[in-house]
Protein backbone atom coordinates (compact mmCIF):
# COMPACT_ATOMS: atom_id res chain seq x y z
CA UNK A 1 0.00 0.00 0.00
CA UNK A 2 1.39 3.57 -1.03
CA UNK A 3 2.61 5.33 2.16
CA UNK A 4 1.40 8.82 3.94
CA UNK A 5 3.67 11.09 5.39
CA UNK A 6 1.06 13.98 6.59
CA UNK A 7 2.79 17.42 8.23
CA UNK A 8 0.12 19.08 10.49
CA UNK A 9 1.83 22.27 11.07
CA UNK A 10 -0.31 23.29 13.76
CA UNK A 11 -0.67 27.28 14.96
CA UNK A 12 3.05 27.80 14.29
CA UNK A 13 4.59 30.21 11.84
CA UNK A 14 3.94 33.32 10.24
CA UNK A 15 3.32 33.77 6.61
CA UNK A 16 7.23 34.51 5.58
CA UNK A 17 7.95 31.14 7.53
CA UNK A 18 5.30 29.22 6.16
CA UNK A 19 5.78 30.37 2.60
CA UNK A 20 9.82 29.66 3.11
CA UNK A 21 8.55 25.90 4.48
CA UNK A 22 6.33 25.01 1.54
CA UNK A 23 9.15 26.44 -0.69
CA UNK A 24 12.23 24.43 0.83
CA UNK A 25 9.63 20.86 0.36
CA UNK A 26 9.36 21.69 -3.14
CA UNK A 27 12.70 22.13 -3.62
CA UNK A 28 13.72 18.88 -2.30
CA UNK A 29 10.85 16.84 -3.72
CA UNK A 30 12.97 17.67 -6.81
CA UNK A 31 16.13 17.11 -5.22
CA UNK A 32 15.03 14.07 -3.73
CA UNK A 33 11.77 12.42 -4.98
CA UNK A 34 10.18 10.45 -2.99
CA UNK A 35 7.35 7.21 -2.90
CA UNK A 36 5.10 8.87 -0.31
CA UNK A 37 2.31 10.84 -0.52
CA UNK A 38 3.18 14.08 1.15
CA UNK A 39 0.28 16.42 2.63
CA UNK A 40 1.11 19.51 4.78
CA UNK A 41 -1.45 20.95 7.18
CA UNK A 42 -0.65 24.72 7.58
CA UNK A 43 -2.46 27.12 9.36
CA UNK A 44 -5.92 28.55 8.04
CA UNK A 45 -4.89 31.83 6.99
CA UNK A 46 -1.30 30.62 5.15
CA UNK A 47 -3.25 27.76 3.07
CA UNK A 48 -3.13 30.41 -0.07
CA UNK A 49 0.20 31.30 0.49
CA UNK A 50 1.11 27.41 0.47
CA UNK A 51 -0.76 26.40 -2.24
CA UNK A 52 0.85 29.13 -4.67
CA UNK A 53 4.26 27.20 -3.44
CA UNK A 54 2.92 23.72 -3.69
CA UNK A 55 1.37 24.51 -7.65
CA UNK A 56 3.78 22.61 -9.38
CA UNK A 57 4.81 20.27 -7.32
CA UNK A 58 3.30 16.73 -6.08
CA UNK A 59 3.27 17.81 -2.83
CA UNK A 60 -0.57 18.16 -1.42
CA UNK A 61 -2.41 20.83 0.95
CA UNK A 62 -4.69 19.99 4.10
CA UNK A 63 -6.75 21.84 6.31
CA UNK A 64 -6.13 21.07 10.31
CA UNK A 65 -9.78 21.28 10.56
CA UNK A 66 -13.35 21.68 9.40
CA UNK A 67 -16.81 22.92 10.26
CA UNK A 68 -19.17 20.13 10.56
CA UNK A 69 -21.69 22.40 8.65
CA UNK A 70 -21.86 22.69 4.84
CA UNK A 71 -22.24 26.60 4.90
CA UNK A 72 -24.23 29.67 6.93
CA UNK A 73 -24.12 31.67 9.98
CA UNK A 74 -21.35 29.65 11.67
CA UNK A 75 -18.82 32.71 12.34
CA UNK A 76 -15.02 31.84 12.69
CA UNK A 77 -15.60 28.64 10.74
CA UNK A 78 -14.05 27.20 7.87
CA UNK A 79 -15.97 24.68 5.60
CA UNK A 80 -14.88 21.73 4.27
CA UNK A 81 -15.65 23.39 0.66
CA UNK A 82 -13.48 25.99 1.40
CA UNK A 83 -10.91 24.30 1.98
CA UNK A 84 -11.45 22.16 -1.43
CA UNK A 85 -12.15 25.37 -3.07
CA UNK A 86 -8.04 26.67 -1.72
CA UNK A 87 -6.92 23.58 -3.47
CA UNK A 88 -7.38 21.09 -0.49
CA UNK A 89 -7.24 17.22 -0.78
CA UNK A 90 -7.28 16.62 2.86
CA UNK A 91 -8.12 17.55 6.22
CA UNK A 92 -7.22 16.55 9.57
CA UNK A 93 -10.36 16.14 11.76
CA UNK A 94 -10.74 15.42 15.60
CA UNK A 95 -7.20 16.00 16.62
CA UNK A 96 -6.93 15.08 20.14
CA UNK A 97 -6.42 18.81 20.81
CA UNK A 98 -9.32 19.45 19.78
CA UNK A 99 -11.10 16.56 21.49
CA UNK A 100 -9.39 18.19 24.96
CA UNK A 101 -9.53 21.96 24.37
CA UNK A 102 -12.70 22.21 22.40
CA UNK A 103 -14.33 19.23 23.72
CA UNK A 104 -15.03 17.98 20.65
CA UNK A 105 -16.83 14.71 20.48
CA UNK A 106 -16.86 11.38 17.89
CA UNK A 107 -20.52 12.72 16.85
CA UNK A 108 -19.28 16.13 15.94
CA UNK A 109 -15.88 14.59 14.31
CA UNK A 110 -17.90 12.03 12.09
CA UNK A 111 -20.22 14.99 11.01
CA UNK A 112 -16.85 17.05 10.04
CA UNK A 113 -15.53 13.51 8.33
CA UNK A 114 -18.82 13.23 6.39
CA UNK A 115 -18.53 16.72 5.19
CA UNK A 116 -14.95 16.67 4.14
CA UNK A 117 -16.07 13.31 2.30
CA UNK A 118 -19.03 15.19 0.69
CA UNK A 119 -16.43 18.26 -0.80
CA UNK A 120 -13.93 15.26 -2.19
CA UNK A 121 -11.60 15.70 0.67
CA UNK A 122 -10.12 13.33 2.35
CA UNK A 123 -10.54 13.33 6.12
CA UNK A 124 -7.98 12.24 8.08
CA UNK A 125 -9.66 11.29 11.23
CA UNK A 126 -7.70 11.32 14.86
CA UNK A 127 -7.96 8.63 17.10
CA UNK A 128 -6.21 7.87 20.50
CA UNK A 129 -5.84 6.87 23.81
CA UNK A 130 -4.82 9.44 26.96
CA UNK A 131 -2.22 8.46 29.48
CA UNK A 132 -4.84 7.08 32.16
CA UNK A 133 -6.52 5.00 29.50
CA UNK A 134 -3.47 3.58 28.44
CA UNK A 135 -1.80 2.71 31.76
CA UNK A 136 -5.36 1.03 32.86
CA UNK A 137 -5.37 -1.49 30.04
CA UNK A 138 -8.20 0.38 28.27
CA UNK A 139 -6.09 2.13 25.13
CA UNK A 140 -8.26 -0.89 22.79
CA UNK A 141 -11.48 -0.19 24.03
CA UNK A 142 -11.10 3.91 23.89
CA UNK A 143 -9.66 3.77 20.34
CA UNK A 144 -12.29 0.72 19.51
CA UNK A 145 -15.31 3.08 20.27
CA UNK A 146 -13.49 6.70 18.86
CA UNK A 147 -12.91 4.11 15.57
CA UNK A 148 -16.51 3.00 15.22
CA UNK A 149 -18.61 6.29 16.68
CA UNK A 150 -16.13 8.80 14.46
CA UNK A 151 -15.37 6.93 11.41
CA UNK A 152 -18.07 7.18 8.15
CA UNK A 153 -18.58 4.99 5.29
CA UNK A 154 -15.95 6.29 2.61
CA UNK A 155 -12.61 7.08 1.58
CA UNK A 156 -10.80 8.42 4.70
CA UNK A 157 -7.32 7.76 6.36
CA UNK A 158 -7.46 6.86 10.34
CA UNK A 159 -4.32 8.28 12.51
CA UNK A 160 -4.11 6.83 15.31
CA UNK A 161 -2.20 9.41 17.99
CA UNK A 162 -1.87 8.05 21.73
CA UNK A 163 -2.69 11.55 23.43
CA UNK A 164 0.71 10.44 25.66
CA UNK A 165 2.98 10.40 22.69
CA UNK A 166 2.49 13.99 21.55
CA UNK A 167 5.19 16.21 21.31
CA UNK A 168 6.47 14.79 24.52
CA UNK A 169 9.14 12.78 23.12
CA UNK A 170 7.96 9.28 24.23
CA UNK A 171 6.50 7.09 21.40
CA UNK A 172 4.66 3.75 22.56
CA UNK A 173 6.83 0.30 21.55
CA UNK A 174 6.31 -1.30 18.09
CA UNK A 175 4.11 -3.87 19.94
CA UNK A 176 1.69 -1.15 21.39
CA UNK A 177 1.51 0.60 17.80
CA UNK A 178 1.14 -2.86 16.16
CA UNK A 179 -1.86 -3.93 18.62
CA UNK A 180 -3.86 -0.88 17.89
CA UNK A 181 -3.03 -0.65 14.35
CA UNK A 182 -4.33 -4.48 13.65
CA UNK A 183 -7.44 -3.66 15.76
CA UNK A 184 -8.30 -0.55 13.66
CA UNK A 185 -7.11 -2.46 10.34
CA UNK A 186 -9.79 -5.39 11.36
CA UNK A 187 -12.53 -3.19 12.29
CA UNK A 188 -12.21 -0.64 9.07
CA UNK A 189 -10.07 -2.92 6.46
CA UNK A 190 -9.22 -1.37 3.22
CA UNK A 191 -8.23 2.15 4.95
CA UNK A 192 -5.27 3.14 5.39
CA UNK A 193 -3.84 4.00 8.97
CA UNK A 194 -1.32 6.60 9.89
CA UNK A 195 0.69 6.92 13.43
CA UNK A 196 1.33 10.22 15.36
CA UNK A 197 3.05 10.97 18.15
CA UNK A 198 6.86 12.30 18.29
CA UNK A 199 7.68 11.03 14.84
CA UNK A 200 11.28 12.26 14.11
CA UNK A 201 13.72 10.86 11.42
CA UNK A 202 15.23 8.68 14.11
CA UNK A 203 12.11 6.65 14.55
CA UNK A 204 10.55 6.81 11.49
CA UNK A 205 11.62 4.02 9.33
CA UNK A 206 10.92 1.66 12.48
CA UNK A 207 7.49 3.03 13.05
CA UNK A 208 6.67 2.39 9.27
CA UNK A 209 8.18 -0.91 9.13
CA UNK A 210 5.55 -2.29 11.99
CA UNK A 211 2.32 -4.05 9.93
CA UNK A 212 -0.57 -1.90 9.06
CA UNK A 213 1.05 1.15 9.61
CA UNK A 214 0.26 3.08 6.50
CA UNK A 215 2.05 6.52 7.20
CA UNK A 216 2.88 8.80 9.71
CA UNK A 217 1.12 12.51 10.87
CA UNK A 218 4.43 14.44 12.39
CA UNK A 219 3.79 17.36 13.99
CA UNK A 220 6.87 19.57 15.57
CA UNK A 221 9.06 17.73 13.34
CA UNK A 222 7.22 19.01 10.30
CA UNK A 223 8.70 22.06 11.40
CA UNK A 224 11.78 21.72 9.92
CA UNK A 225 11.97 21.40 5.81
CA UNK A 226 15.15 18.56 5.84
CA UNK A 227 13.86 16.50 8.91
CA UNK A 228 10.48 16.58 7.94
CA UNK A 229 12.14 15.46 4.03
CA UNK A 230 13.93 12.94 5.97
CA UNK A 231 10.78 11.50 7.36
CA UNK A 232 9.20 11.15 3.80
CA UNK A 233 12.04 9.37 2.19
CA UNK A 234 11.97 7.13 5.13
CA UNK A 235 8.68 5.97 3.68
O1 LIG B 1 -0.68 16.00 14.45
C1 LIG B 1 0.41 15.65 14.88
C2 LIG B 1 0.56 15.08 16.18
O2 LIG B 1 -0.15 15.76 17.15
C3 LIG B 1 1.95 14.70 16.59
O3 LIG B 1 2.67 15.80 17.08
P1 LIG B 1 4.24 15.60 17.44
O4 LIG B 1 4.86 14.95 16.24
O5 LIG B 1 4.74 16.98 17.70
O6 LIG B 1 4.29 14.70 18.63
Amino acid sequence: MNKWIVGNWKMNGMMSSCRDLAAGLVTLEQEKPVRATVVVCPPYPYLGVVALRLMDSSLHLGGQDCSAHEAGAFTGQVSAKMLKDLSCGYVIVGHSERRAQLNENNDLIRQKAQQSLAASLTPIICVGENLEERETGKAIDVVLSQVQQAVPKGKCLIAYEPVWAIGTGKTPNASQIGEIHQMIARQNPGTPILYGGSVKSSNASEILAIPHVHGLLVGGASLDTAEFWKIAEAA
